[in-house]
């Protein structure tokens, strides 16, 4: 399928369902919006004007009764490779208990171990496709493979499926209410790291050779690689792009330091998302919360890297924190 194909067909599938209005029921109550209150303490807007999301800056009344109304199907593809399997049942059970809570959730496992896919029970309306795709003996391998198999499957399936995209890390759960008002043209989440750090100490990549270079002085948040989402078509494009990025990269032999992660926070410095999840949306009990995470909603669970990955390498175990 050319890329002018798949636009007019992604078009038609928006055009069909009639979607994207936001269309509140009549006499739907909540509490008055005050243009002169509001959080104080985090920034709530990108100098592009996106919405970076904390709790206090949205009421999710409000926001799950409009989108509720568009009869979405939310796609979410999971990447449970090796012994990664291990997480996938966390991961549901709290998803189930948290996520899109009422809406239509199609989750799409890609996995070695179809059979290793345990049994959640899934509320109505939400389903679950086991993908099998060959395992790997390099954990980076399978991280920066992520991206070629999401623009397949959007290509391929999803455009005709669903209306919005999330791909997340396995190794994670939820523990607070993510809904509607995650949703967005393309969305990426502030790594929880780095969103009180100077840019000099982002670990973007630095070498100029990598597809993936970012120069000192520029650089706007550092994003995690854990979290993409938007419209199909968008993610399509994100992922299309550093797939091909990432094979300029190993044509020469080069990984980038976070691999995929560092081409996405290339792609978001000149492809800005339209809207940014705060830490609450990926966070890491490593550290301890600080006043202005009022909520968390989403963890990476701290694992034992040398037990999971197929390849552990010290140096790589830690990321700066
Ligand atoms: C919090 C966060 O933003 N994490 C990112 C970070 O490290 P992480 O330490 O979070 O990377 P990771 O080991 O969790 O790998 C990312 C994901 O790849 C999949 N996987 C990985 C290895 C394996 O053997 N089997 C398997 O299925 C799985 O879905 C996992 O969640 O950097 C990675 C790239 O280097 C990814 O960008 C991660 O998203
Ligand atoms: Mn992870």
């Amino acid at each position: 399928m050319s890329i002018d194909q798949f636009s007019m067909n992604v078009k038609e599938n928006i055009r069909d369902k009639g979607k994207r209005d936001l269309l509140v029921p009549k006499g739907l109550l909540y509490k008055q919006p005050l243009v002169l209150v509001g959080r104080t303490d985090v920034a709530t807007v990108t100098p592009w004007l996106a919405p970076i999301v904390w709790e206090g800056t949205f009421e999710p009344t409000l926001i799950d009764a409009i989108y509720k109304q568009q009869n979405l199907t939310i796609a979410t593809t999971v990447f449970a490779v090796g012994k990664y399997v291990r997480f996938l049942k966390d991961f549901l059970e709290t998803a189930e208990k948290h996520y899109f809570l009422g809406f239509r959730v199609h989750y799409y496992i890609f996995t070695d171990q179809p059979e290793a896919i345990p049994a959640v029970t899934l509320a109505p309306n939400r389903t679950l496709t086991p993908i099998k795709i060959p395992g790997s003996n390099r954990w980076q391998e399978i991280t920066l493979r992520r991206m070629e198999r999401l623009q397949e499957i959007i290509q391929s399936h999803l455009i005709f499926e669903a209306d919005y995209i999330f791909s997340l890390d396995v190794d994670s759960k939820f523990h607070g209410p993510w809904g509607a008002e995650s949703l967005g043209q393309l969305v990426g989440a502030l790594h929880p790291g780095y969103f009180k750090a100077n840019r000099q100490r982002f670990p973007y990549e630095r070498r100029p050779q990598s597809q993936a270079y970012i120069p000192a002085g520029e650089g706007d948040y550092y994003y995690g690689g854990a979290v993409i989402g938007g419209y199909l078509e968008d993610v399509y494009r994100l992922a299309k792009t550093c797939k091909e990025q990432l094979d300029i990269d190993a044509s020469k032999s080069i990984e980038a330091a976070w691999q995929e992660e560092s081409h996405l926070n290339k792609y978001f410095l000149y492809n800005k998302p339209t809207k940014v999840l705060s830490p609450e949306y990926l966070w890491q009990n490593v550290h301890s919360k600080p006043e202005e995470v009022k909520i968390i909603r989403f963890t990476q669970v701290i694992k034992n890297n040398a037990a999971v990955r197929p390849n552990p390498i010290k140096s790589q175990i830690a990321k700066g924190y």
